[in-house]
């Protein structure tokens, strides 16, 4: 039942109320801005208006921000989106002559030049087939096609829409969506929101999360018993997992995809994050491609990427594109429809998506400061992967899988009984009350691995290990500490 009041507003006689409004929503959940969150923004309230703590300053080390923690900007994607926001710049001796080079291109394919215009709703003409060259390279040559680009509000929004289409049916015919366990809840919560069943596959810690394949026939056939499966969702590098696949498993994975009759979404948006020795990132469409004409003009795929991850971690801009294989004519046509009903994706994001895509080259005065920045950004992030799974190793209860690729760790920790009764008492997740009780001691914020799905009797949270190298090395001392404390205190 409603409650008759909240925070002063009363529920009586209200149009919308939580009990008549839509039932998906309400199951919708999103751990990585949840309740911890809400509890580190009211303790960074508190230290503000003076109250005493163990500690002088929150470190949010729960979320994918590279520049909330302090990256700084690739330069030259700054030049050429400032000019593009303030053409009269380029008039000034100050930017480069590439920048300007870029910026002319993209303002003379915008409306009225100015990148304060709507664009197309599958996103200006221009940046699409540069995506489509950046893949090409990317994939040694193998083609694609601009008209299969969509350019997106960030990764996010493409995966939504596919799902959306994706998704129907009622009872035992409604779709079945197959998501990694642990996954990134954003698959969790549309797979709600759309009223579809979610299939958890899990993948494997014991083998540094890898996927396999029997694993996913597992997960399917239990499913087909009350839906009707009809998605394989991969996300490679993993989040919150930190692996990076191999190509044999790839491979077994689009087999799997086609002998089944499903639609592959391969989420790669941190296809430049790869940092173990031995790691490689290999596209799905390649290997698609690679496997021959039986798969490659047969299996159905779309494929995400986006300006928020990778060395550019630019995620305010909220850019991205999907590019999608083997889809129906007719089911494109429905895509493009259901796209340009929003209108268009941010202009300002499909300019920075295309420098992203379309860096500067060897012969261009920004190149070398450009390698520098990029450079320096993914070796740091190489070298606070190794920091972070040496030293979670060092302090028992505490397991961490190398951070292969992507941006995150999810070390799977051991917690005592006494703990795990007393957070059922207060009606928490045992991962959910040590990652508070870390957070009121030593002002660490970080997601509960409960928030991302993992196998029961298990207990995880997730780090970034995006800060600094040095706060990044103050975080992991405050939880290895903490963790001791923790153990000892419940033991
Ligand atoms: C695996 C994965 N997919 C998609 C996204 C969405 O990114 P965005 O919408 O910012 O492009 C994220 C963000 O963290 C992610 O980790």
């Amino acid at each position: 039942m409603s409650q008759p009041a909240v925070n002063g507003v009363s529920c009586v006689g209200k149009v919308l109320t939580l009990d008549n409004m839509n039932p998906n929503v309400r199951k919708v959940e999103y751990a990585v801005r949840g309740p911890i969150v809400q509890r580190a923004m009211q303790i960074e309230r508190e230290l503000k208006q003076g109250v005493k703590k163990p500690f002088t300053e929150v470190i949010k080390a729960n979320i994918g921000d590279a520049h909330a923690m302090g990256q700084k900007p690739i330069t030259f994607f700054r030049q050429v989106l400032a000019l593009c926001s303030y053409p009269e710049l380029l008039e000034d001796n100050n930017f480069p002559e590439d920048a300007k080079k870029r910026a002319q291109r993209i303002l003379d394919s915008c409306g009225g030049h100015s990148i304060g215009a709507y664009s197309t709703s599958q996103g200006i003409e221009c940046v699409r087939q540069d995506v489509a060259r950046y893949i090409e390279r990317r994939d040694g040559g193998i083609p694609s096609n601009p008209d299969n680009i969509y350019l997106s509000t960030g990764a996010s929004d493409a995966i939504v829409t596919i799902l959306k289409l994706l998704t129907c049916g009622e009872g035992h015919t409604r779709t079945g969506v197959m998501i990694p366990i642990p996954q990134y809840p954003l698959y969790s919560a549309t797979v709600a929101d759309q009223g579809a069943v979610q299939i958890s596959y899990y993948l494997d810690e014991d083998r540094c999360w890898s996927l396999d394949v029997q694993e996913l026939r597992r997960a399917l056939d239990a499913a087909k018993q009350h839906c009707n499966p009809r998605v394989l969702c991969i996300i490679n590098p993993g989040n919150p997992t930190g692996q990076v696949q191999s190509r044999q498993c790839i491979e077994d994975v689009i087999r799997f995809a086609k002998e089944e009759h499903l639609f592959l979404m391969a989420d790669e948006v941190y296809q430049d994050n790869v940092y173990a020795e031995g790691s490689k990132f290999h596209s799905f469409k390649k290997v698609l491609f690679d496997m021959g004409p039986e798969y490659s003009s047969t299996v159905e795929m779309a494929s995400f990427h986006s300006t928020s991850k990778c060395y550019m971690g630019e995620c305010g801009f909220r850019g991205g594109y999907m590019e999608v294989i083997n889809m129906d004519p007719e089911v494109k046509a429905q895509l493009t429809k259901l796209v340009s009903v929003r209108l268009c994706p941010p202009v300002p994001g499909q300019a920075l998506l295309d420098l992203v895509v379309n860096p500067p080259q060897p012969d261009e005065p920004s190149y070398t400061s450009f390698m520098k920045e990029r450079t320096d950004v993914l070796a740091a992030l190489a070298e606070k992967a190794r920091l972070t799974e040496e030293i979670f190793n060092t302090v028992p209860g505490i397991t961490c899988n190398p951070v292969q690729g992507a941006m995150y760790t999810f070390p799977r920790i051991t917690l005592p009984q006494k703990a795990i009764i007393k957070a059922k008492e207060e009606g928490q997740e045992p991962d959910m009350f040590y990652c508070m009780r870390l957070l009121e001691e030593k002002g660490i914020c970080l997601v509960p691995g409960s928030g991302f799905g993992q196998k029961e009797g298990t207990f995880h949270f997730r780090m970034t290990i995006l800060p600094p190298t040095d706060k990044l090395k103050i975080v992991l001392e405050r939880i290895c500490e903490f963790h001791q404390w923790f153990t000892q205190e419940f033991s």
